[in-house]
């Protein structure tokens, strides 16, 4: 109820102009706008709410930061990156998306898609692993994803199943962008340029680098614990190391503590269970290269063997999720 005492607040509604581009139109929203429910989950600095929308009845999810808490952390600049990121990745159904922002004296608002189907981590832990059409539907709802971000110039940076949410219909929403790397609008482009410098020979070259943050330690990238730099083809390392964590219920790189996960990374020290299926491990192991250029680009993984038979684009939204087996 303690919501309720919360004065109405400007918000931003973001939506694109005729040019694609991003645009905060300004709406009348607040905390009043809005019936709050029960808790969906705490993270460091938020607490994140299921809350309808009074006039159109619409179920959201809110995340609400704490200022004092964030400018304690030192957090701010990840409240903005969140924003900004979530900002331009408003097109895409695996996605979280980001309807509203408005804040009070207290507290920052961020009115997201409610995805109530949980994390894709906790399914894949009731289940222990999936089976390879599991694996390929979620692999492809994923990569395509990750597809349109890189095209959008974001770069996610801390991909894993717990940042992978399910909506109703057990498809995927990608979540948690506070960590992106947003590079300038000319590395952007509008093709799928996936940094792996596949396209035209600059393409890895000229993007620019993020520089001082580290994700999640099984899924960092050997490039960012070398020489400290995440590219878009960080992300596809990334992809690789949830693709065979899905089939072989764990991560390839993992140690008694980061440190010794961190030694595994760097030598490409990881195996493949007896009986992992031969396709895919093909897929992982062009995946799971050292040098970032060589990685598989996205075009190539779509048309791997692997995802024979996924529907890219729309329809792979559109079709029933295979039930968790
Ligand atoms: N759009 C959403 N729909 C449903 N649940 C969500 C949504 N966003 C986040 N959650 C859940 O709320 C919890 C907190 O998420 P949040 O993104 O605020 O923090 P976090 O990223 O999980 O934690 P940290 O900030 O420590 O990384 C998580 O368990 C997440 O599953
Ligand atoms: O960028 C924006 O959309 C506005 C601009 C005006 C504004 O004051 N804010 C809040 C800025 C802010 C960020 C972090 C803390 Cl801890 C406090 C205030 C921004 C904001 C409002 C609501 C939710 C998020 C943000 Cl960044």
């Amino acid at each position: 109820e303690e919501w309720k005492e919360r004065g109405a607040a400007v918000a931003t509604r973001q939506e694109v102009d005729q040019n694609g581009r991003p645009v905060s139109k300004i709406v009348k929203k607040g905390v009043n706008d809005f019936h709050f429910g029960r808790t969906l989950g705490e993270g460091s600095y938020s607490t994140v709410l299921a809350a309808t929308d009074r006039q159109i009845h619409r179920e959201y999810a809110v995340k609400v930061l704490d200022k004092r808490h964030i400018i304690k952390e030192k957090k701010v600049k990840y409240v903005n990156i969140e924003k900004d990121a979530l900002n331009r990745l408003t097109e895409h159904p695996g996605i979280v998306r980001l309807y509203y922002t408005f804040q009070d004296e207290r507290s920052l608002y961020f009115v997201l898609d409610l995805a109530n189907g949980g994390e894709l981590l906790g399914h894949l832990k009731k289940m222990g692993t999936f089976d390879e059409e599991c694996t390929r539907f979620y692999g492809a709802q994923i990569l395509d994803s990750i597809a349109y971000m890189h095209s959008k110039g974001i770069i996610h940076r801390d991909l894993k199943p717990e940042n992978v949410l399910l909506d109703e219909q057990m498809h995927t929403k990608i979540t948690d962008f506070g960590t992106a790397k947003i590079l300038d609008i000319k590395s952007a482009g509008g093709t799928v340029n996936d940094g792996s410098g596949a396209g035209d020979p600059l393409d890895g070259v000229e993007q620019e680098r993020a520089v001082s943050f580290v994700g999640t330690a099984e899924y960092v990238s050997p490039e960012l614990l070398t020489d400290k730099n995440a590219c878009k083809a960080s992300d596809l390392w990334a992809f690789g190391c949830i693709l065979y964590q899905l089939l072989a219920g764990r991560p390839p790189f993992k140690a008694g503590n980061e440190y010794q996960t961190f030694q595994k990374i760097v030598a490409l020290d990881y195996h493949f269970p007896d009986g992992f299926p031969s396709v895919a491990r093909d897929l992982i192991e062009r995946l799971l290269v050292l040098d970032p250029s060589k990685r598989l680009p996205i075009e190539h993984i779509k048309s791997h063997p692997f995802f024979e038979g996924i529907q890219w684009g729309k329809s792979l939204w559109k079709q029933k999720a295979p039930r968790l087996r």
